[in-house]
């Protein structure tokens, strides 16, 4: 932990979680020295790079697809009402994206009107949100200039497609005739290129790396691990610090002002246990009802994922440098949002990823294909006033034909690419092919594989007052002295993944909080 037992009497901002939003919130609001900064971290804060063990900075691995590992916390979760799925969480300093893919490709500028639409004010709209991506970044590849940033703590480098598999995803897809997208974070039109990536040599570097570790010397900025905070203590209607357990024993620190960064599955929670959210279900649970706020855990979205995985023609050099190769992003049938499908290609064998492993001899390797269309279909809900009792998180995929036809789209996608000649240069094949013909059968074949991305967000959405939580400075409607700042802020799940997006929110929110 760093600066153990620094004591910081009543901080000016407690934040809740130094993940991929609470690590860049942190960071730029101690940049002001005069406002002073305590983070509670549930997992451990390492006081420097040597802290964090090699599997957590290897982006050949990704950590998180290991359940049992230690830097991980487990939530069992429904994506079907039929079909239980234990979801993961980063449990460390740099939260998720120290245990994540490392793709780092920015939301769509649909993305950003919709949600500004959804928030009723410009912040999230995109000409307002470039700078800080720009801000946030420091592009290897292509340095400064209107669209990327060469300064900022995040460094950002494409995938290398030099792999014989992701060169002969290259052709297969230039064979299908999809586009060339040669800079996924530029708003191009969808098509196949190189993954923008936060692991730089071979190193994933998280949040907490990127931003939290060089901090940790302020005089005015604390962040101590190994505190799991329980709820959010409310007096008169004003959030006036928080309930955590640390090293066994339960304290209230009080602060001018909360902020909960602890992802898309626990800040609803920590509010429900606060008595923040919608009051029946509340009252059921046995929490009293500080505020109805209907919109806390109501609506939850995320991408459904399907893993197809392909037999090597010949043993094929091990990955090096990320697990990821190229990603190809394509539109389902029924058009909702240009892009809305991904392709993402793994260069290390499911197994491996699984198990911890960057090679598996004779084990095939995958393409993971997902639906990106903004949906919300899931719900969380608290069922007991007891923190420890987990909440009840149901994904709702597959419920409509919509949800259904995209996922059949995106495994017809793929199983296309495996048939290209160019792809049978290093391919004999898919390992299990689904019956592409018929979609009753290719129905049942994807949902005995359904997954998941682990991209929640929406869980705690912003939006007008009335059918929304936060506004679009994260702050909670009706209760002052609280905000919350990560995923589940977003009212939908980007057309992309969310970690990008996640260390935005952090960004924006803390210039939000500056400027006041
Ligand atoms: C396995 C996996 C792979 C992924 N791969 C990608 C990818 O390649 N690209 C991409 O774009 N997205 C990816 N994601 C998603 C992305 O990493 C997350 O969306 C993003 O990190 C969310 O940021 P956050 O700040 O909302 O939450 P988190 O990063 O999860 O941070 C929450 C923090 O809060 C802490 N915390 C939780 N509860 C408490 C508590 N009670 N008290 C104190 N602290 C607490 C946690 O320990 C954690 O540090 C992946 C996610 C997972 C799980």
């Amino acid at each position: 932990m760093a600066k153990p037992g620094t004591p910081m009497s009543r901080p000016d901002v407690l934040v809740v979680g130094a993940g991929g939003s609470g690590s860049a919130l942190a960071a730029r609001l101690s940049e002001d020295p005069s406002r002073r900064v305590l983070v509670l971290e549930a997992g451990p804060v390492p006081a420097d790079l040597s802290g964090f063990p090699e599997s957590l900075l290897d982006a050949r691995l990704v950590p998180g697809a290991q359940a049992d590992h230690p830097a991980v916390s487990t939530h069992l979760v429904r994506l079907t009402p039929g079909q239980a799925y234990v979801a993961t969480r980063g449990r460390y300093l740099g939260g998720s994206t120290t245990v994540n893919g490392g793709y780092f490709i920015r939301a769509r500028e649909a993305d950003f009107t919709r949600w500004a639409a959804a928030a009723g004010d410009d912040l999230w709209s995109y000409e307002r949100v470039l700078p800080l991506l720009r801000r946030m970044e420091n592009d290897l590849d292509l340095g400064g200039g209107p669209l990327h940033g060469d300064g900022g703590p995040l460094r950002v480098r494409r995938t290398s497609l030099a792999h014989p598999a992701a060169e002969a995803f290259r052709e297969a897809a230039r064979a299908l005739g999809y586009p060339e997208e040669a800079d996924k974070n530029a708003q191009e039109a969808p098509g196949f290129g190189a993954v923008p990536s936060n692991a730089v040599d071979g190193i994933r570097i998280n949040t907490g790396i990127a931003y939290l570790l060089s901090a940790l010397s302020r005089p005015n900025l604390t962040v101590r691990g190994g505190c799991l905070v329980r709820s959010v203590a409310i007096s008169g209607g004003r959030a006036t610090g928080v309930v955590v357990e640390h090293a066994g024993r339960t304290e209230v620190i009080e602060a001018g002002e909360v902020v909960l960064c602890a992802g898309a599955f626990v800040s609803p929670h920590l509010l429900h246990l606060s008595g923040l959210g919608p009051a029946r279900d509340l009252e059921r649970a046995g929490v009293p009802v500080v505020a109805d706020l209907p919109a806390v855990g109501a609506a939850l979205s995320d991408h459904p994922q399907v893993a197809l995985e392909w037999t090597p023609r010949e043993a094929l050099p091990e990955a090096s440098g990320s697990w990821l190769g190229g990603a190809l992003h394509l539109t389902s049938s029924r058009g909702a949002e240009p892009g809305d499908l991904e392709v993402l290609q793994s260069l290390v064998p499911l197994a491996g990823l699984v198990g911890g492993a960057v090679s598996v001899p004779g084990a095939p390797l995958a393409f993971l294909a997902s639906v990106q269309t903004p949906r919300r279909a899931g719900r969380l809900r608290t069922e007991s006033a007891d923190p420890r009792v987990a909440p009840r998180i149901d994904y709702g995929y597959l419920e409509t034909e919509a949800d259904r036809g995209a996922l059949r789209d995106v495994v017809r996608a793929v199983a296309s690419l495996v048939a290209t000649d160019a792809f049978g240069e290093v391919s004999s094949g898919l390992v299990e092919p689904a019956a592409l013909d018929d979609d009753n059968a290719l129905d049942l074949w994807i949902a005995t594989r359904l997954g998941t991305s682990q991209h929640t967000c929406g869980t705690v959405p912003m939006g007008i007052e009335g059918d929304s939580a936060v506004d679009s400075q994260g702050r909670v409607h009706g209760v002052p002295g609280l905000r919350v700042a990560d995923t589940s802020i977003l009212p939908t799940a980007p057309l992309r993944g969310p970690a990008n997006t996640a260390v935005l929110t952090g960004e924006l929110i803390a210039a939000a909080m500056r400027a006041q």
